[in-house]
């Protein structure tokens, strides 16, 4: 038997970094996805391994199954309706199972991708050789959630196979999963985010789980019902960055800086809350379409100034910020800073041809530029020969 899970990156409209210290935050599915597929193997047709294959990578990792029996009996008797933490002691021996295979040393960052799995497969299937191959559409480590969209599409694939099977309405063959089963993949999925990142809030997860657009804090998520016609120019400035390292940067900031920073996530709180409330406001016309991108526009700006002062943002990101100001554009970061990609609001009165120029522009920098439409589906699953 086999299956195939996608999940989808995000966007952060607002709050990033502030949901970590429990702001509001506000975000969006985007359509490019992880795809993970999953076949359970004969000891014989595998050499009893379990084989992960990073396609786009191009990297293949491979353990024997009575490798990772010796390395982790206590996982020996899955229970995959109970999501489980890491202990310190599993993570050290994880870290041995994965630096075994040698990753080299340009693409180490993976690493903790690969950890996420080891945790995420053993706990969820056991000691059952197979076989997984992981391919992404979207660009790793910068600010669009390939993290979390890699963990929900492991567990949401890993869970296929284990009871929680996918059974909801199918569209080109892919079928979505009960809500009870969204619920226990989000909470896999949010372990080997945890692993990853070391302290996520949980809203990448999230929001890749349940699809469309989510007001999250404290772990609670409020489903958010916009018909508002949003477009957004993505600029990846290419510059690398790790989530992890940023996230622990403004925990620093704020053992420094304790009132001021409190001061700051209550402020993101209240951009979060009223971009939340904008969005859900009925439009009648283009007059309302207009004022409502205004006040979008203004939310952005004021959430990256924010940003700013919890230094997450990057000279890149700058440039970015001042070549959409000269069209008059507003834009911010989005995800965890520091590189990575800005959101552009493309107000639906702009002429494809300055969209055109603001791109030309941006791309003679060396960034990437590119649309996706906001806030469809979340994970999906399909069986066998389907797509
Ligand atoms: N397709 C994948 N295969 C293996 N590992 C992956 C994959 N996608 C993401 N990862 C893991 O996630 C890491 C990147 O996560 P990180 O949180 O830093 O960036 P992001 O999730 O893209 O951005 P953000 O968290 O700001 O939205 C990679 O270094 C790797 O360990
Ligand atoms: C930076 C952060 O707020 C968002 C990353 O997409 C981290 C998190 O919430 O886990
Ligand atoms: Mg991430």
């Amino acid at each position: 038997m086999e299956v195939k899970a996608r999940a989808p990156g995000k966007i952060i409209l607002a709050g990033e970094h502030a949901v970590v210290h429990g702001s509001t935050a506000v975000a969006a599915s985007i359509d490019l996805y992880t795809y993970a597929t999953l076949r359970l193997t004969s000891p014989s047709e595998s050499n009893d391994m379990l084989k992960l294959q990073l396609t786009d990578l191009g990297l293949e990792f491979s353990w024997p199954i009575g490798r990772i029996k010796k390395a982790l009996p206590d996982l020996g008797f899955p229970f995959s309706s109970t999501p489980r933490t890491a202990s310190a002691e599993s993570v050290k021996v994880i870290t041995t199972l994965v630096e075994e295979q040698n990753i080299p040393e340009a693409k180490i960052g993976l690493a903790s991708g690969v950890s996420a799995f080891l945790w995420l497969y053993t706990c969820i299937q056991g000691f059952k050789p197979a076989s997984v191959v992981v391919t992404s559409g979207l660009p790793l480590g910068s600010g669009l959630g390939s993290s979390a969209s890699f963990c929900v599409a492991i567990s949401a694939a890993l869970l296929a196979l284990s009871g929680s099977v996918p059974m909801g309405t199918s569209h080109h063959g892919w079928l979505s999963y009960e809500e009870s089963d969204l619920e226990l993949l989000n909470k896999w999925a949010f372990e080997g985010e945890k692993l990853i990142h070391g302290k996520p809030s949980g809203i990448d997860n999230t929001v890749s789980t349940y699809g469309n657009m989510i007001k999250y804090r404290s772990g609670s998520l409020t489903r958010i019902k916009s018909n508002f016609p949003l477009r957004m120019l993505i600029t990846n400035t290419k510059v690398g960055r790790n989530t992890k390292a940023l996230v622990a940067g403004v925990s620093e900031r704020m053992l420094r800086h304790h009132d001021a920073m409190n001061f700051i996530f209550r402020a993101v709180n209240s951009i979060s809350e009223e971009l939340a409330t904008v969005l859900q406001s009925p439009v009648h016309d283009d007059l309302s379409v207009t004022a409502t991108e205004e006040k979008l526009e203004e939310l952005m700006e004021m959430n990256q100034g924010l940003l700013q002062s919890f230094g997450v943002s990057h000279a890149s990101i700058e440039t970015v910020l001042q070549t959409t100001l000269k069209y008059k554009l507003s834009s911010k970061l989005t995800g965890a800073g520091g590189g990575g990609c800005v959101l552009t609001l493309l107000p639906s009165s702009l002429s494809g041809m300055v969209v055109d120029k603001v791109i030309a522009e941006l791309e003679s920098y060396g960034f990437q530029c590119f649309t996706a439409a906001i806030g469809g589906n979340g994970a999906e699953a399909c069986f066998d020969d389907q797509p």
